[in-house]
């Protein structure tokens, strides 16, 4: 298989199409924002981080100005948009953990949907009427048919999921009667790291699947529990549509051309269409690892849904995107990315 560097776009063939401008990144010290600030820089923009470090870390902004604050401090946003006069903002800022969602239901809706108002009201005043959003397959809900189009009915089942299409449905308005166009990115499960290990998946604490896998494989964890396997999938796990985080930067990149272009606005999924289960992940991690670690089952997690895939069809369409990598890449970018960060820690180990 190519090597990831191979295939990923140079700065030197990016530029020739498009112009410096600046791009405001909600949220750009986090992981999907921070892959996404790598590939506007590469493609000639100037990303400009706007973010509390409540989920993110400062080391991760490296590719143009920081600017700490919060989305519901409409003051200190008003002013860093004045300073900045981005050209699209990209709002990746959220609370994002589903089952954290069902316990402080009323936090995710302050900070998901109160600092959306905030922030599109900072933006109404400084005249900035594109956006590019980060959503969810979530919105969608207990799937009726797989693989998911943006024409799925939409009935979220946890307040996450809420929060984000409240701002599907504001954003819809703010296009109807203020002239705002959008880009909402319903994304299906983000994984990898960029292939050059210089960012990747941090959350604290964390409870994806791939970063789990993968600490278990480095022997951070003692091992991994599998969320029930009592599933109707080929192997009772729950299955997946992962897709590498540089796949998601270059669609936001592309996304920030579409509205700077005069695109119409867009909702689209961002998916690979390939169904993984956890069995298989988890077996993928323990091969390209070379590292057994034990697997464990316990019962189902409140709100999995059984399958989740993506029918891409319409962002290949609509923004020329295609995913360039599969499982495998992911795999290996994230094992790189977190043996970087372990150092020697993750080399002394034992073969297990
Ligand atoms: N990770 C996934 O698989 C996934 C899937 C679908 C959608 N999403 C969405 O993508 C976006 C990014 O997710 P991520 O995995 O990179 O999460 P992340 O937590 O790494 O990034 C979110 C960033 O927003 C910042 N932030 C949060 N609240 C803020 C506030 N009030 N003001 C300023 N900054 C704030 C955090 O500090 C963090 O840096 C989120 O909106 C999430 O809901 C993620
Ligand atoms: O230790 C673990 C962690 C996860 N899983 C399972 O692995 C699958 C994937 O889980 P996870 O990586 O936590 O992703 P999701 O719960 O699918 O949620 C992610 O993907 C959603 C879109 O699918 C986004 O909306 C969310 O923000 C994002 O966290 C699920 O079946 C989990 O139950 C396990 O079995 N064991």
């Amino acid at each position: 298989m190519a090597s990831i560097r191979h295939v990923l776009p140079t700065r030197e063939n990016c530029r020739r199409d498009v112009r410096v401008k600046n791009i405001l990144v909600v949220g750009g010290a986090g992981y999907i924002g921070s892959h996404t600030c790598l590939d506007l820089h590469d493609k000639g923009y100037r990303p400009v981080v706007y973010d509390n470090l409540s989920n993110g870390h400062r080391e991760f902004v490296q590719w143009g100005p920081f600017e700490e604050g919060d989305i519901r401090d409409t003051d200190r946003l008003e002013a860093v948009l004045a300073r900045h006069s981005p050209d699209v903002i990209v709002h990746f800022a959220a609370s994002i953990e589903v089952g954290e969602s069902t316990r402080d239901p009323i936090g995710f809706y302050e900070n998901n949907v109160a600092g959306t108002i905030s922030l599109l009201g900072a933006a109404r005043k400084a005249g900035i009427d594109r956006l590019v959003f980060s959503s969810t397959c979530a919105t969608y809900g207990e799937p009726q048919s797989v693989p998911m189009s943006e024409e799925h009915r939409q009935v979220p089942v946890n307040p996450y999921g809420r929060s984000k299409l409240m701002i599907e449905e504001m954003l819809k308005d703010a296009g109807r009667y203020l002239g705002m166009r959008s880009v909402v990115l319903r994304y299906f499960n983000a994984a990898g790291a960029d292939p050059e290990g210089r960012i990747g998946e941090w959350h604290e604490p964390e409870t994806h699947a791939v970063p789990i896998a993968i600490e278990a494989a480095l022997g951070q964890r003692d091992g991994f529990f599998i969320n029930g396997r009592d599933y109707d999938t080929p192997d009772g796990t729950c299955v997946r549509d992962f897709v590498h985080v540089m796949d998601l930067a270059d669609a936001h990149s592309r996304a920030v051309r579409h509205l700077i272009e005069g695109g119409e606005s867009l909702s689209l999924n961002l998916g690979t269409g390939q169904g993984t289960t956890v069995r298989q992940l988890v077996d993928t991690v323990r091969r390209m690892s070379g590292r057994e670690f034990p697997v464990e089952t316990r019962g189902r997690r409140d709100g999995d849904a059984a399958a989740l895939v993506a029918d891409n069809s319409r962002a290949k369409e609509a923004l020329g995107w295609s995913p360039r990598f599969g499982l495998e890449e992911i795999v290996a970018s994230a094992l790189e990315w977190h043996r970087s960060r372990l150092g020697g820690e993750a080399n002394a180990m034992p073969p297990a």
